[in-house]
């Protein structure tokens, strides 16, 4: 075992086994002292049938039994705290884990977590962890006992008899060296059964997500066959490593007992030979039954233990992923600029030489059709990405060199999806500013022109939303999340707005809420329909990733470029436009 195998097995926190480790080992010395005494009282008992002329020891035995109880005491006062430390260290070590991994993923750039399937963190959040849970607490000291035990016996039993102590322990490397040689089949196999977990967990994730459009569009039968799939599939890669890694470990295991066999067959030969008296024999016959008992289990679970190995492996690559570098404080100027950015989720650029300024207090709207770039702009703005090329800067500066939690406080995000937490409605709003009141927060659901279809809700405030906000409207949504950034108080306020039609009451209501989010501050829309916008201080026109065109709406319009078209079309037909 090295320290690579001890930082996977403890999610990157090896110290979390030193106290398991410690009084693991303790409770297995204890354990030692009852063998010792009952050879002792083995020997004291065998003694006058095999010797005549000894009479039995009464006193000294007595003294052994009253041993032996202290001892199987001194035992049980050694568990305890080895059992203690085993469950307490090994959740309380997936709990640090778990909220360490939690923390890194929210720093991490979100580029790299598109790259990765949420049913795979997921899974790991939950699986991989419960997997650890298991590791720590019970085959680390399996693995502690299997150690412990034949070392102490190895040394104390060469001292009775080194020709039995040979033969008890002369097949035993055979047993460890065929653990050691397959790991490597132990771990391919690992490896191709977390895969086929992995998949069947990202599958029944996308069934369960999508399980409005599935019935929606009946299409039931064509994504459970995936799903099954992949169950069928976690099925045959469980009966395969199951089924090639049982012979191994019966294997190493049948060696640890031919250990016993060799010892009793040397132990009748030299008995017969008369170089061995029957109480040593004896003393290898108890011992030797019993200290193979946590190694025959260590063997079975050593595979286990591989395969845990690969899990935390698997976390403790992702806690090392490079999260976003940056150090400086946003300054108090809150001018944006954009300078000749470039940039693309992947290989395909998304932006392209994109240059544009939005000076402090000044309302900026982006708009063109979709996929033109738009939100791209808003996320760089917050920094969820970093451009390929050029810079983007606040008050002068690059946002790149600027701490990426100290950038988001100064930056509230309205986005297009609306994503609600499964909390109270006043829960959700407070995500906004964990400090806040409930003053506070009915203030800005005010603001927001939400507090009155909340106080309809069964418990107001306190009434609980489902998971992403199922149980209420899209426009009830969109109104919390415009309370949650009037909470926040951000000076910048980036506004990606729906692109679904809101009907007249929920319209005028939302645009109430929203003129009054961003009055006085710096504001970046995103805007689909271009009547919101007319009075923007600059209307910024993209297609295909370029700035067409900048202005104010009247001169945009009397240019007759791109947004001149829109506009007439919008206006004409009612609606936005798919293609220019
Ligand atoms: N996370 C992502 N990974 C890969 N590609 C993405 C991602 N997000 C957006 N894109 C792609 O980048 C392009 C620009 O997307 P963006 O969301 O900026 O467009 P938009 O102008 O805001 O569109 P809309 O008006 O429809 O909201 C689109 O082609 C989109 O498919």
């Amino acid at each position: 075992m090295n320290i690579n195998m001890l930082r996977n097995i403890t999610a990157d926190n090896p110290r979390s086994l030193i106290k398991p480790a410690f009084f693991t080992t303790v409770a297995n010395l204890a354990g030692v002292i009852p063998f010792v005494l009952l050879v002792e009282a083995a020997r004291l008992i065998f003694n006058p049938f095999v010797y005549p002329e000894m009479a039995l020891d009464m006193t000294r035995l007595w003294w052994v039994c009253g041993a032996l109880a202290a001892s199987l005491v001194l035992l049980f006062a050694c568990e305890i705290p080895a059992y203690r430390a085993q469950y307490r260290d090994a959740y309380s070590a997936a709990a640090v884990g778990r909220s360490k991994l939690a923390e890194h993923l929210r720093k991490l750039s979100l580029g790299y977590l598109n790259k990765r399937d949420p049913g795979d963190l997921a899974n790991m959040m939950v699986g991989d962890f419960a997997m650890l849970e298991h590791g720590i607490s019970h085959l680390v000291p399996q693995m502690i006992g299997a150690a412990v035990m034949p070392v102490v016996a190895l040394i104390g039993l060469s001292f009775l008899d080194w020709r039995l102590t040979l033969s008890l322990f002369a097949v035993l490397p055979v047993a460890i060296l065929l653990v050691l040689l397959t790991s490597g089949i132990q771990r391919k196999l690992g490896s191709q059964h977390m895969r086929a977990k992995i998949d069947a967990g990202n599958r029944l994730q996308e069934y369960l997500n999508g399980i409005r459009v599935i019935k929606a569009y009946n299409l039931t039968g064509e994504r459970f066959v995936r799903l099954e799939g992949s169950f069928r599939e976690l099925m045959r890669q469980s009966i395969r490593l199951e089924g090639m890694l049982g012979p191994i470990v019966l294997s190493a295991v049948a060696c640890v007992r031919a250990g016993l066999t060799l010892m009793i067959m040397a132990g009748v030969q030299l008995l017969l030979g008369g170089s061995l008296d029957v109480i040593t024999f004896v003393a290898f016959l108890i011992i030797g039954t019993r200290i193979f008992d946590p190694l025959t289990t260590a063997l079975a679970g050593y595979a286990e233990f591989r395969y845990l190995e690969q899990a935390g492996e698997r976390i403790v690559q992702l806690l090392r992923e490079p999260v976003m570098q940056g150090e400086r404080q946003p300054p108090a100027d809150h001018d944006i600029e954009l300078k000749q950015v470039t940039f693309g989720y992947q290989d395909q650029p998304v932006l392209r030489d994109v240059s544009v300024s939005m000076p402090a207090g000044s309302f900026t709207a982006l708009v063109g059709p979709s996929g033109s770039g738009k939100s791209t702009i808003l996320r760089l703005i917050a920094r969820f990405y970093d451009p390929e090329n050029g810079v983007v800067t606040m008050g002068g500066e690059d946002v790149h060199a600027m701490d990426p939690e100290a950038l988001l406080h100064k930056v509230s995000m309205v986005f297009q999806d609306v994503y609600l937490f499964q909390d109270t409605i006043e829960g959700n709003i407070r995500f906004g500013r964990s400090g806040a009141t409930r003053e506070e927060i009915e203030e800005a659901a005010r603001l927001a022109c939400c507090h009155d279809f909340i106080m309809k809700l069964p418990n107001g405030y306190d009434t609980m939303v489902g998971e992403g906000g199922s149980t209420l409207s899209g426009g009830e949504k969109q109104r919390i999340s415009i309370a949650r950034a009037m909470l926040k108080n951000a000076p910048i306020i980036l506004l990606d707005e729906a692109t679904a039609s809101l009907d007249p009451v929920n319209e005028t209501q939302f645009q109430k809420a929203i003129d009054r989010l961003v009055r006085g501050r710096t504001v970046i829309v995103v805007a689909h329909r271009l009547k919101t916008v007319r009075h923007a201080d600059r209307i910024v026109v993209l297609d295909h990733g370029r700035i067409v065109e900048q202005g104010r709406h009247d001169e945009l319009l009397s240019s007759d470029g791109l947004y001149a078209r829109l506009w007439r079309r919008q206006h004409d037909e009612g609606e936005w436009p798919m293609t220019p």
